[in-house]
């Protein structure tokens, strides 16, 4: 596999200007949503899922006039493959979740088995809401796990993407849009 050959035969679904224009939009949302949701002086947990969503964190959250804090999960099912697995849990949030609004921040929707589990944990120490944020949902005809997350930025069809956070192979992270390996 040669890093550079998958980088110049991807198919390119979404540039760099599309994909910063759709973090504009959540942003508006989010902050739309939240004057409605959230209890006065009580800021939103944002919770970023590394590695994946830490890209789409880092440009999303100084879009946010919503009062907020920051903390990350680290949780991956690929493992670096492009076919998922069990969840494996790198690191629980530090912050208390019991009462707080609660906004997990992550890359992809796919089959959503990820974020099912993030958001039962959530609810499981007592978060009073959950929300979520991907930067791309892919289009599955269903889903096993959550069936869609609260704010998505694009779509992609139902390939492997990279770029903007998401890995091929733990590389090509930070390629700037949203790309489809050739032939996957
Ligand atoms: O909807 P699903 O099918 O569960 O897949 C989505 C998850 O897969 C990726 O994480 P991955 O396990 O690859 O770890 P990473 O964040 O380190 O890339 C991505 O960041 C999402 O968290
Ligand atoms: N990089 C990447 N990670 C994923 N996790 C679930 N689906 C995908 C995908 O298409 N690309």
């Amino acid at each position: 596999m040669n890093i550079n050959t998958v980088l110049t035969e991807a198919d390119c679904l979404h540039s760099l200007d599309t994909v910063i224009a759709a973090i504009d939009h959540i942003a508006e949302q989010i902050d739309r949503r939240m004057q409605t949701e959230l209890l006065r002086d009580k800021p939103l947990v944002c919770l970023s899922v590394m590695l994946g969503g830490l890209i789409f964190t880092g440009h999303l959250l100084p879009k946010l006039k919503t009062p907020l804090i920051i903390d990350y999960i680290h949780a991956t099912r690929y493992q670096g493959e492009t076919q998922g697995a069990d969840l494996k849990w790198l690191k629980y949030p530090s912050v208390n979740l019991q009462g707080e609004t609660v906004l997990i921040i992550d890359d992809i929707l796919d089959e959503g088995l990820t974020l099912k589990s993030l958001v039962d944990y959530c609810e499981q120490q007592g978060a009073k809401q959950v929300f979520t944020a991907v930067l791309v949902e892919k289009q599955l005809p269903m889903r096993r796990g959550l069936p869609q997350a609260d704010f998505v930025g694009l779509l992609v069809p139902n390939r492997y993407v990279f770029g903007f956070g998401m890995d091929y192979h733990e590389h090509l992270r930070s390629a700037a849009g949203i790309f489809a390996v050739k032939n996957q």
